[in-house]
């Protein structure tokens, strides 16, 4: 049974002529980590908040472990999958520590304590994130890039099989972006289905399992980042002319005028 998977999933947007996304059809397995490239507006988030089950679909249906999504209970849904999102705004001073601790509702409850099991994930994922020093400290006074580490801590607490992430690499520092993309690849390998958005093709090249274009609410190409991000593929998306460069396992872009 796949773990996660949608049929048909068409989804319109009032007063906007063409649909947003046509007849998606889709199945991810734990195990994989799927990089979700497409132009702005293209409708990646849009997709990830369908999966989420917090847009319903026009029609189509999003199946998890088989069973239609709006069968599930939230909690339900949260114990299986969680989510980070592209802007996240830190509405309470809660400190880092509680903000993390709320990845633990699906199984404590809203008022339930935290029991053992729940604390050690909570270490964990700050420690995973790089977030110990922080731990006191009320979210409101942080940078937009520790928020955003915090906001990912609190998803990895949550110990879902599924991570929906959308641009989780925005507003971190060099070193916490490559840290954070070798985590998801970890945790891919740890046997969960990682799938981020971005607008990175050569970090997808390296670290990715498998790789999508969302082009005209049409998946327009999915497979392993050696077929997919490539300099021709490239081009056509972003509508720039694009050469590559594979080198040590990484493949380069660079903007290839025809005088040069
Ligand atoms: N709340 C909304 N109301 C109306 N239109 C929306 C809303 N949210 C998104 N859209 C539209 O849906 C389309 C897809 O948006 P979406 O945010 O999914 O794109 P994206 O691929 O994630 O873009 P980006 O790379 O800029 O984050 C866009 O045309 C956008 O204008």
């Amino acid at each position: 049974m796949t773990f996660l998977c949608c049929e048909g999933l068409t989804f319109c947007q009032p007063g906007r002529k063409r649909p947003v996304l046509e007849e998606i059809d889709l199945a991810l397995e734990p195990g994989e980590l799927v990089g979700l490239l497409g132009l702005n507006g293209a409708g990646k988030s849009t997709l990830l908040r369908l999966l989420m089950g917090f847009v319903m679909p026009t029609s189509g249906e999003v199946l998890l472990e088989g069973r239609a999504l709006r069968e599930w209970s939230a909690s339900a849904i949260a114990r299986r999958l969680a989510y980070v999102p592209q802007n996240h705004v830190a509405s309470f001073p809660y400190t880092v520590r509680r903000m993390v601790e709320l990845g633990r509702v699906p199984y404590a409850g809203l008022t339930g304590r935290l029991g053992a099991a729940d604390r050690a994930a909570v270490e964990a994922a700050l420690e995973r994130m790089g977030l110990e020093a922080l731990a006191g400290r009320p979210v409101t006074e942080l940078s937009g890039g520790e928020r955003q580490r915090v906001v990912l801590a609190r998803a990895i607490a949550q110990d879902a099989r599924g991570l929906l992430l959308d641009e989780p690499m925005t507003g971190l520092d060099y070193g916490h972006q490559i840290r954070l993309i070798a985590l998801l690849h970890d945790l891919a390998r740890e046997g969960r289905l990682v799938m981020l958005t971005s607008h990175r093709p050569e970090e997808l090249y390296v670290r990715a399992s498998r790789v999508l274009i969302l082009d005209h609410g049409r998946i327009e190409a999915d497979g392993p980042p050696q077929d997919v991000v490539t300099a021709q593929r490239m081009s056509a998306l972003y509508g720039v002319p694009l050469r590559q460069m594979d080198h040590a396992g990484n493949r380069f872009f660079h903007h290839g005028r025809d005088e040069e």
